[in-house]
């Protein structure tokens, strides 16, 4: 007889990424990049400008089709999925607007800058099934609230919104259908330094509440300090040094990571 214990299997990866390599023709984009996430756990990808950070997102997101690899998900209801072999398109482009979440660096990529605040995040709800109209400008309501817009602005269109501020709608758009994966390119970037410093603690409050799994790109160290919990470095499409974010960046063992550490350090 076996006990629950017993048959407890160690918590299984969210997202699990194999040998994956992308090619532009003969230009490499990302290769050998292999990797888990687990439920909860925030990993940040760091390097410099080309190194490959926003084709591995794209790859790991859906959006491209890698040229070599596996990229699996963990699905609510068939278990693990090989995104590219077992799902068809119609379910990928299901799962991006339900279960997953992408947060552009430029809002008005993640928003429809057409239609106002409230039917941003409404839409998003519709997509998972909700119908009744109340419930879902209740909620809307509520998101904006969350990401510190007021309220009075629900009806009014991104466009009369500061940048931080459709910043924070994409966000809210993004997480109110409780997404369990959420991909970041950049969220931050193209903000003024004050608005970015608020946005990041509102993103750390949000991604700690809600339990998110997280997948972040950017170029700033501050940032991938501040919300993730395991770092991947990149250069030249290839990953020179992971572990855990602490002990990247306090003890960085690749002159790569050497290299950036310091040169943040001096800036
Ligand atoms: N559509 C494309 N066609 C051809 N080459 C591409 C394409 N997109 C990216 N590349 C190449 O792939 C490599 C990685 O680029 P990628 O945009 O993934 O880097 P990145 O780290 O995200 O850079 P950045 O921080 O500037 O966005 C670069 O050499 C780039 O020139």
């Amino acid at each position: 007889m076996t006990s629950s214990n017993q048959t407890r299997s160690p918590e299984q990866a969210l997202l699990s990424v194999k040998d994956l390599a992308m090619m532009y023709g003969n230009r490499i984009g990302c290769q050998n990049i292999s990797f888990d996430l687990r439920p909860g756990e925030v990993l940040g990808i760091v390097g410099e400008s080309g190194s490959g950070k926003s084709t591995l997102l794209n790859c790991i997101s859906a959006q491209l089709k890698p040229t070599f690899g596996s990229v699996s998900y963990h699905t609510r209801h068939d278990g693990e999925q090989n995104l590219f072999e077992d799902m068809s398109e119609p379910e990928r482009r299901f799962l991006m607007r339900t279960d997953w979440a992408f947060v552009h660096q430029n809002p008005r990529d993640g928003l429809r800058m057409g239609v106002s605040a409230g039917a941003n995040i409404g839409e998003r709800l519709m997509a998972v099934g909700w119908r009744h109209y109340g419930n879902i400008r209740d909620t809307a309501t509520d998101w904006l609230g969350k990401v510190e817009i007021s309220t009075e602005r629900l009806d009014d269109l991104p466009s009369t919104f500061s940048g931080g501020m459709q910043q924070r709608l994409q966000i809210a758009r993004n997480l109110v259908t409780a997404p369990r994966l959420v991909f970041m390119d950049e969220p931050t970037g193209g903000l003024d330094v004050s608005v970015q410093a608020k946005l990041l603690d509102l993103l750390r409050g949000l991604v700690q509440n809600l339990g998110l799994s997280v997948v972040i790109v950017t170029h700033d160290l501050a940032v991938a300090r501040l919300l993730s919990h395991r770092l991947m470095v990149m250069k030249s499409g290839h990953v020179v040094e992971s572990g855990l974010t602490d002990q990247v960046l306090d003890d960085p063992q690749d002159p790569y990571t050497q290299l950036l550490v310091s040169s943040i350090l001096q800036s």
